[in-house]
């Protein structure tokens, strides 16, 4: 059933000191957006969504996934999509292994071709799948780490200013894909930003960590 994602009375501490804290639920489609200065903790609080703390860091409470609790569950397990800043592409492979990457296992090699043709399609980059990543401009690279993400069927999506390494027309497209879908497929979203624009974009709650 999906219920969405909770921060559950969470702490993250390092070294016996608190880095983070927050108790908040993101429903399926709501965008969170995160902000607060430099250091505050919050790709350390992605990190312990997605199942990667870093081993300085203890944490208590809960992260709960439609209602399941995942705390503990390993990263591979989670099926938490995250996007970052520079997400990279893998330089030696095509656009459509790229793809590839994030669809399961199993399936006829028709069928993944099908799923790869119509990603490609939804973010009006048919016929790329033969491409060399070198050869696309940043924003073609972006919709394709998107897409890559979203092939591998997450249950909520992460982004860690997912936004700021692209011009505003590029950036306005790419936020209104990622919000579109996220709707679409009911995802709960963790936006973590340093820019107001992005929040204002997503039209969600806004948490504002260490102000
Ligand atoms: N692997 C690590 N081991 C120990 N301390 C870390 C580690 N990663 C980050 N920190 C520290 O934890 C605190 C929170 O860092 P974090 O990267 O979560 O901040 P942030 O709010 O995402 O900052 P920014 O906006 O600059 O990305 C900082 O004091 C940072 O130095």
């Amino acid at each position: 059933m999906a219920d969405g994602l909770t921060l559950d009375r969470v702490s993250i501490t390092r070294a016996g000191r608190e880095v983070v804290a927050l108790d908040r639920h993101v429903a399926p489609g709501e965008v969170l957006s995160v902000m607060g200065p430099s250091g505050v903790g919050k790709s350390t609080l992605l990190s312990l969504i997605t199942g990667t703390l870093a081993p300085a860091f203890r944490f208590d409470g809960r992260v709960l996934l439609d209602g399941a609790d995942i705390s503990r569950a390993a990263p591979e397990a989670r099926r938490i999509g995250i996007l970052f800043q520079d997400d990279l592409l893998f330089p030696h492979l095509s656009v459509g292994a790229n793809l590839a990457f994030g669809l399961s296992p199993g399936g006829s090699a028709a069928e993944r071709r099908r799923k790869i043709a119509e990603a490609l399609e939804e973010i009006g980059m048919a016929g790329f799948a033969e491409r060399d990543p070198a050869t696309l401009s940043g924003g073609q690279k972006a919709r394709v780490a998107l897409m890559r993400m979203l092939l591998s069927e997450p249950r909520a999506l992460l982004l860690d200013e997912a936004f700021s390494g692209l011009d505003a027309d590029r950036r306005d497209q790419m936020r209104r894909l990622v919000f579109d879908r996220a709707r679409d497929r009911g995802l709960p979203v963790i936006m973590v930003t340093h820019d107001k624009a992005d929040a204002d974009a997503a039209g969600g709650p806004v948490v504002t960590l260490g102000g």
